[in-house]
């Protein structure tokens, strides 16, 4: 679903545990609620948020970039059930260590399915489906997320090219569909651990998600 325009509604000074980073926010206007995310079709919601962390100096070659899928059980409260708060603060280091760099935060709870969603979701992977099968049983695609919204934002601040912090090959995809250049594709990989070990092989097996430990391991 296209934006009818993406809206730049704030820019301001932040400091953090990783270093100074200045704070952005954006509004993306849809023309209808999106049908995959529960709370927005119940809500009518039709602008998505995303905030952008920027350090540095983005210009002067193809910076560092995340684009982060919100996860409020990881991201907030640790949750081991997923890689997503070691994710976040690896693509944060990764920049900090840089100088330079942008972590896009996607409002996109769930894969795009909404939080409360997501946690039936985790209801039914406690009974023994996988998250790609649990989504399905709720009605859901496995992954709704289109990422068209970072793809926009990138464009409103300049950066025709970027070096992409993830695993996630749709990601590149997508970011290169939308004429944004993935110069290289940096790894998201984060240390295993066994209450995420079933997630992450769904990822690898299922979502194509590349995840070098888990190559191994099958050889
Ligand atoms: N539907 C659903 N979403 C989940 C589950 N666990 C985590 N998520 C969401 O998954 C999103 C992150 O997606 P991932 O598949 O972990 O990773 P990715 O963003 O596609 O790829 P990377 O760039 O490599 O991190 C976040 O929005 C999380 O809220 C789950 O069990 N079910
Ligand atoms: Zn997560």
């Amino acid at each position: 679903m296209g934006f009818e325009k993406v809206v730049k509604v704030a820019d301001a000074d932040f400091p953090t545990r990783w270093g100074h980073f200045r704070i952005l926010g954006f509004e993306g206007h849809l023309p209808a609620p999106r049908p995959c995310c529960e709370e927005s079709a119940q809500q009518g919601k039709r602008v998505e948020g995303l905030v952008a962390l920027v350090m540095g100096d983005i210009h002067s070659a193809p910076p560092l970039v995340r684009i982060h899928s919100q996860c409020l059980t990881g991201d907030v409260f640790g949750s081991l059930r997923c890689d997503c708060r070691l994710q976040l603060e690896l693509a944060l280091s990764k920049i900090s260590q840089e100088g330079q760099g942008i972590l896009l935060y996607e409002q996109q709870e769930g894969r795009g399915i909404g939080l409360m969603a997501k946690l039936k979701a985790y209801a039914l992977q406690d009974q023994g489906l996988d998250t790609v099968e649990a989504n399905e049983e709720l009605g859901y695609a496995a992954d709704c997320r289109a990422f068209e919204l970072p793809a926009e934002v990138l464009k409103m601040l300049n950066v025709p090219a970027v070096r992409l912090i993830t695993n996630n090959p749709e990601k590149v995809a997508a970011l290169e569909s939308a004429g944004i250049q993935v110069v290289e594709r940096v790894s998201a990989e984060v240390e295993p651990h066994e209450t995420f070990e079933k997630y992450l092989k769904t990822k690898h097996e299922k979502m194509g998600h590349i995840l070098e430990s888990l190559v191994e391991e099958k050889a």
